[in-house]
This record gives structure tokens, C-alpha cells and sequence, in this order.
């Protein structure tokens, strides 16, 4: 056992005990750092050790008193995998005069940044500090109450990064043995964006709430212009309910159609470039990204309009779904009068509810399939039957809807009161969403648009493909002189890629 050093209280661990394990079998574990996050790992090793692992080292606490604490040359000595939970910024000062004894040790930084460097991650630095030791990112993602506590939210995965393939291996089933699910991100540079993740807030859904929130504006002051301002068809108490419940609707099926139309343009890029090597544009790339938030978004939305139409259902709220009710005093009468006020719906609000019923139904299979221990059960032509298929029923039956709500009101006015009309105006999008789809769907465009994504290229003598502007990583280039993938996942570098126009290929990681 490793001595108690009083004076450097920084290190704690504890040696595998003699005899019981192999250096073969097991790695000893030290942990740098007395703070939170060294706390949390000591416990968490030391309740999760099995025989497969070796011994972790560490803590004052009394119910570790079986864990031995000791100085930081100590640990670094006995330990072959070394947690670093220190603060980045102590990292020079804790480690500097132990360069020499470090190397060939796997250290492990789970150090966090408020702001990440962009050139530089934590553990980018720390490898530079101590070239000759084993880099690996990893458990920053976690807070020290996940790691102490089973129950704690949040994911339970471990990403990891690292550019020696042992290191990063031992650490990985460490991190299983811990009871967490490592995802290996390759090499030591990905630790930037392992940096960024833990500062990162709903990143994917910034851009599909704003683009919602714009668009339920502008048809929520539409629809005041409308109803308020050109005439006065409703009285402004009812804007909390009523009112609001139409732009609701409109705003679904907008995000809906915003949800199922990338597809299709995305087919007319590879069309028109001949080849599915194309870089889309910048705008175009994030709008295909979002395609899952802004379906959801939509199912949100539809989900209130339901509510809400259902707390409604009344003749005197929706009076063209219902007959209306006529009473008739007699003349001449000569008893109580009683007044039957049942009324039954006409056509209109019957069939407006079905369409409403079953494109929510559809939405509702669309964001079960979304839960990933559901998408896990489907099978690829499975997952994307419900999500295309089923999606594009349920923007035909909304249309439906919404042509059932505005038809007979348009064949009462000129064409000027058609045009302004809020069912109007809100189908052509999807009226072109879905006339897009039909196009694509005959066999002759379906046949060649299949032909494209499969890798045929209309013109294949030259590079039609635009490598060299980078915004994102996922790209593949190749050189067809020597016909060897350079593997280029790196946005500054793609950008210095320029080449011949008949010296080159461009792959796409993602297909649409
Ligand atoms: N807490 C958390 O939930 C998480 C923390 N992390 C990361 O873990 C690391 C530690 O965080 P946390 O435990 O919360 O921080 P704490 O402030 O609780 O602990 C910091 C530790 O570093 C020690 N230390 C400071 N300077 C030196 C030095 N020069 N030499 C040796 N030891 C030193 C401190 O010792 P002393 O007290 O004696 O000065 C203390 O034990 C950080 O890099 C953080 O980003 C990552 C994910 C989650
Ligand atoms: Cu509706």
C-alpha cells in the first residue's frame, strides 16, 4: 500500500493488493484531484471494481478507509490510467515538474472550459505539456452527481478521444466497467468538440423555435388584420382562445409542409447537378438538419389546436359546423313553452373533424417512431415508411382539413376575398409539398432521381463537386490520380482543398 502523505493530500489511491491481481489483467487507477469530480470518480471506482479491473485509488472519506491517499508523485508512479480532476487552468502548475514520470501513462482530462478554445482543446494542450503521456478526453460530460449517483439525469454517455487506439480502448471499458456507454470520437482533436458539448443548450432546436415562433406571428397578425381590423368578426376577449387556436393551425401545417419539402428540392439539386456529389448550400444543409425538430414542433403545435378545438366544441363557437338552431313560438300559446337547443353538425364539421382526427393520429405514430427505444424496434425501410410515407398522409389529410374549413366560405366570395383568405394562403405551401412529392413519385423522375443516389453521375468527366468551401465536416475527397480516400473530416482544412476539375471526387457522408 501506498503511504498517507499528510503534506500532499492532492492524490489519492489505492494498489491493487498483492498477489490478488495481474499487471496483466488489471490497471491501476489514480485519481488526481480532492475537489467534486475526484470525490465522485473515487466512489464510483470503488463500488464498480470488479476482477477484471485493478485497483483505483483514493479519498480521505471514512467510508473509503480501505482506499490509501498519498502524493501525486505516488499516484503517478503506481498509476497506469490517471484521472486529472484538477481545473484546466492548475494543469502547468500540478504537472509540470512531473513531466519525466508521466510519460507512457494514460491520463485521462475530464476538464471543462467555459469557453472552449477553437484551436486548442484542454486536452489538445495537455498532450502538448506532456508529449510523451497517453492523451484521452473523456467523462467530461458528466457531472460529479452523475457519476456518484445512478438515479441523476441526463445521458449516461461517455465520448472519448485520443490519438493512441490502446489508451483510448483501456478507457472505454473502464468507462463500461463504470457502468457508462463510451462513444469513441477517434482522434485527440475531437476532444474540441467534446469541449463544447457540456456548455452546449438544445443547439439542433434553436433555429426550428425561432423559424416557429417567427411563423405563428406573422399568422397570428394576419390573422388580427383580418378578423380585427378589416372587420370586426369576433370581440377581443375571445383573442386568448378562439382566436389564437386558428393561427395555431396555420403555423402546424406551414412547419409541417417545411418538414417534407427539402426532400424534394433536395432531389431537384441532384437533378439539376446530375450527380448526389454536391455540396448543397449552407442554408439548405441546416433546413435538411432540422427536418426532425420542425416535424415535431408542428406535432406540438397540432397537439394544442387539438386541445383546444376540443374544448371548444360548441355551436356557438364553431357555428358553420353546426345547423342552426330555429325556434318557432307559436301564436296562439297557451302553456309552458319548452325549447329543445340540440342542434347536430353539418357536413362540413363532421367531415373537418375526421381529416383533423386522423392527420393528428398520423402525427402521433410520426413522433412515437421519433423515441429512440422505438426507432431501435424499426428496421430501416420501417423507420422510413412512417417517417415519409405517413408524414406525407398526414400533410393530405391537414390539407383536407383545412380545404373542408375554408371551401364553402370561398365559394361565396370574389376571387380578392379567396386570395386573403387564411385557409388559402395557408395551403400553398403544402399544396406545393405535396405536388412536388406526386412529381417525384412518378416512375420515370422516381427512376432517375434513384439512379442519381445510387452514385450514377449524369457527367462524370469533370468535378461538378464543391469541396473546397467549408462549414462543416462530414466530407469525404478524394484524388482519382491515386484513386486513395484522403479521409478529410476537417472544416479549416477542406478549405485548402482545390483541384482539377478532372483530377477529383467529392463524397458526401450524408445521404438525403
Ligand atoms: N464538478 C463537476 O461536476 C465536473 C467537473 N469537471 C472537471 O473536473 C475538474 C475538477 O472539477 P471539480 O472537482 O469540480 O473542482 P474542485 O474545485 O472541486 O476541485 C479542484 C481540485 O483541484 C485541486 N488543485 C488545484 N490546483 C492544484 C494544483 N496546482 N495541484 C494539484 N491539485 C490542484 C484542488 O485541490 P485543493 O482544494 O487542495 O486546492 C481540488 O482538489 C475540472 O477540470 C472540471 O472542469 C468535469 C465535469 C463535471
Ligand atoms: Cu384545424
Amino acid at each position: 500500500m501506498i503511504s498517507f502523505d499528510n503534506n500532499e493530500s492532492h492524490v489519492r489511491y489505492k494498489l491493487v493488493e498483492e498477489g490478488k491481481m495481474t499487471e496483466t489483467q488489471k490497471h491501476s487507477i489514480g485519481v488526481i484531484g480532492t475537489g467534486n469530480f475526484a470525490r465522485a470518480i473515487a466512489k464510483r471506482l470503488y463500488y464498480s471494481a470488479d476482477d477484471q479491473m485493478i485497483a483505483y485509488l483514493s479519498s480521505i472519506d471514512d467510508c473509503f478507509c480501505d482506499i490509501a491517499v498519498g502524493s501525486i508523485s505516488d499516484c503517478i508512479q503506481n498509476a497506469e490510467i490517471i484521472f486529472l480532476a484538477i481545473h484546466f487552468a492548475d494543469y502547468t502548475d500540478c504537472l509540470g515538474k512531473y513531466i519525466p514520470e508521466l510519460s507512457r501513462k494514460i491520463l485521462i482530462d475530464v476538464s471543462n472550459r467555459d469557453r472552449p478554445s477553437e484551436t486548442e482543446s484542454n486536452a489538445e494542450f495537455l498532450s502538448t505539456l506532456v508529449p510523451d503521456a497517453k492523451v484521452v478526453k473523456a467523462f467530461n460530460v458528466l457531472s460529479a452527481y452523475a457519476i456518484e449517483e445512478e438515479t441523476a439525469g441526463g445521458s449516461r454517455r461517455v465520448f472519448l478521444a485520443g490519438n493512441d487506439t490502446t489508451a483510448r480502448t483501456k478507457v472505454s471499458v473502464l468507462a463500461r466497467e463504470l457502468g457508462f456507454y463510451p462513444v469513441d470520437l477517434g482522434l485527440l482533436k475531437s476532444s474540441r468538440k467534446i469541449e463544447r458539448f457540456p456548455i452546449r443548450l438544445f443547439p439542433e432546436w434553436r433555429g426550428p423555435i425561432a423559424f416557429s415562433i417567427a411563423v405563428f406571428n406573422i399568422w397570428f397578425l394576419y390573422i388580427i388584420f383580418i378578423y380585427f381590423v378589416e372587420k370586426s368578426a369576433f370581440s377581443w376577449e375571445q383573442i386568448f382562445i378562439k382566436v389564437t387556436n386558428k393561427p395555431l393551425c396555420m403555423t402546424a401545417i406551414t412547419l409541417l409542409s417545411a418538414t417534407y419539402l427539402p426532400s424534394s428540392i433536395a432531389s431537384m439539386f441532384q437533378i439539376f447537378y446530375g450527380t448526389k456529389h454536391i455540396r448543397f448550400p449552407y442554408w439548405f444543409d441546416k433546413w435538411l438538419k432540422a427536418r426532425k425538430q420542425l416535424g415535431i414542433m408542428a406535432f406540438i403545435l397540432v397537439t394544442v389546436h387539438v386541445i383546444i378545438s376540443v374544448l371548444l366544441m360548441s355551436p356557438t363557437y364553431w357555428r358553420s359546423w353546426y345547423h342552426p338552431i330555429k325556434i318557432i313560438v307559436p301564436k296562439n300559446l297557451t302553456e309552458d313553452l319548452e325549447l329543445p337547443m340540440v342542434t347536430w353538425m353539418i357536413w362540413k364539421g363532421e367531415a373537418a373533424c375526421l381529416a383533423g382526427i386522423l392527420a393528428f393520429l398520423c402525427l402521433c405514430i410520426l413522433a412515437v417512431s421519433t423515441i429512440p427505444s422505438v426507432s431501435e424496434t424499426l428496421n430501416w425501410k420501417e423507420w422510413q415508411f412512417i417517417q415519409s410515407k405517413l408524414g406525407h398522409v398526414s400533410l393530405f389529410l391537414s390539407v383536407v382539413h383545412v380545404i373542408i374549413m375554408g371551401a364553402p366560405g370561398w365559394a361565396n366570395g370574389g376571387v380578392v376575398k379567396i386570395l386573403k383568405s387564411i385557409t388559402f394562403l395557408s395551403l400553398i405551401l403544402p399544396v406545393i409539398t405535396l405536388t412536388l412529392k406526386i412529381l417525384f413519385s412518378f416512375p420515370c423522375l422516381n427512376r432517375y432521381v434513384t439512379k442519381i443516389r445510387r452514385g450514377w453521375e449524369r457527367n462524370n468527366t469533370g468535378c461538378k463537386a464543391k469541396c473546397s468551401k467549408p462549414y462543416n465536416s462530414g466530407y469525404v475527397v478524394s484524388k482519382k490520380e491515386n484513386s486513395k480516400l484522403d479521409f478529410n473530416f476537417d472544416a479549416e482544412a477542406s478549405q485548402m482543398i482545390q483541384f482539377e476539375s478532372d483530377a477529383c471526387e467529392c463524397h458526401m457522408l450524408k445521404n438525403v
